[in-house]
């Protein structure tokens, strides 16, 4: 117990709910800022769970973490904490949790401090629909893994687990899995990136005309994909990978290199997973075959052959939702817009993707260093 009265802090801006404040589990809420230089408090040395708190408290002023070290660095994401208050509670989830997206663990959620944000997300994705979603918004409430519940929800919502016979676990488990094969430290080519291009995808495909003539497959093959659509993804452009004799350009011998490894990828996921395993061998290669060619689609050094195809069909007047060759098509038009449509964004959201974009571009570039010169 020696330590608590070193460990970090929080500021929390909000009364904390009853609930909250009467569940036992990681953390210490207290509003006496006493506890931070004083002598180590009753409550807290004399806890037995994992939570302390004063009980008569309803507007706790601080939130410590226990069993940190007090030379715990703060990290920018806790840093920037203190920036958006809405994300300081979200942040002792992530912490009680730190295995939060392990492939065993399918009941988190119910168990941890926010059910209020977990409520909030809920509220948000009544508006998934809309051209506005603030997918920065919904990632916060959602605790990071909006790709997860975002689909989730869309598969739902679709009907799509009771059509596909689809076992909710392993959907489930499958999200977690393509979400934790993002990686994280890339500022734009992340889970975040997958998820918003999702929500675009649900948007092009529930303009009237797409609605009404996608059948369910076309509808779950757009979702998947857009999900998936750019796994694993280093975090540098196929150029650089070709430049620097990266093992992936020689393996696909350097056509659309990163978009192959995308598919691949999410192809080895959905059999991982066993999502698709009760379905037909023949119609789970079919599907595979698709995913793939939505997810090549993407490759931008491409963009001309489908703009031009695209023109052409449009010139010719002959794209019929009812072919399936054509919906298709349409759906690699659809996934290719939905991932670069983040300039047309509300410019408040548009704004921050674009910084993210040009970080990786600069990280890319060599980064800080690139300015430094060589080491030494
Ligand atoms: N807001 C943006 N500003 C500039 N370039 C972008 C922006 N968003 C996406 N891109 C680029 O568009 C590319 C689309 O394909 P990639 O995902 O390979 O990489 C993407 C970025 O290089
Ligand atoms: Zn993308």
């Amino acid at each position: 117990m020696e330590v608590c009265y070193q460990l970090p802090v929080l500021p929390l801006d909000r009364p904390v709910p009853k609930h909250v404040l009467g569940r036992r589990g990681a953390i210490c809420l207290t509003s006496s800022p006493i506890l931070f230089g004083g002598p180590a408090p009753r409550q807290l040395s004399k806890r037995r769970g994992a939570i302390s708190y004063d009980s008569s408290d309803q507007t706790a002023l601080y939130i410590r973490m226990l069993g940190m070290s007090a030379s715990h660095p703060r990290t920018d994401a806790v840093r920037s904490e203190a920036e958006q208050p809405v994300r300081s509670v979200l942040s002792f989830q992530k912490n009680l949790h730190s295995s939060h997206y392990s492939r065993n663990h399918t009941h988190a959620t119910h168990h941890t401090l926010d059910q209020e944000y977990i409520g909030q997300a809920k509220c948000l994705l009544r508006k998934v629909g809309s051209w506005s979603f603030d997918i920065f918004l919904f990632d916060r409430l959602s605790n990071g893994k909006s790709l997860v519940d975002l689909t989730l929800h869309l598969f739902i919502d679709y009907g799509l687990i009771k059509l596909f016979r689809l076992d909710l676990l392993k959907l489930r488990q499958f999200l977690v899995m393509v979400h934790e094969a993002y990686r994280r430290q890339n500022p734009y080519h992340n889970a975040l990136h997958a998820a918003d291009v999702t929500q675009a995808m649900y948007c092009y495909m529930q303009e009237p005309q797409l609605s009404e003539s996608l059948t369910s497959c076309d509808i779950l093959l757009g979702l998947l994909a857009a999900a998936t659509h750019d796994l694993d993804h280093p975090g540098v452009n196929q150029t650089f990978l070709i430049k620097t004799n990266h093992y992936l350009a020689s393996l696909y011998q350097n056509a659309s290199v990163l978009e192959n490894h995308h598919w691949k990828c999410a192809v080895s996921l959905l059999r991982e997973s066993g999502l698709l395993s009760h379905f037909p061998s023949e119609d789970r290669q079919n599907l595979e075959e698709r995913l793939g060619s939505l997810i090549l689609a993407t490759d931008i050094s491409r963009q001309n052959e489908y703009l031009s195809q695209f023109r052409a069909h449009l010139d010719r007047a002959d794209l019929h939702l009812n072919n399936s060759q054509n919906r298709h098509f349409i759906l690699q038009m659809a996934l290719k817009c939905a991932d670069i449509c983040n300039p047309c964004r509300p410019w408040h959201i548009s704004k921050l993707w674009s910084h993210k974009v040009t970080d990786e571009f600069f990280s890319q570039g060599g980064g800080e260093s690139w300015f430094c010169g060589p080491p030494g």
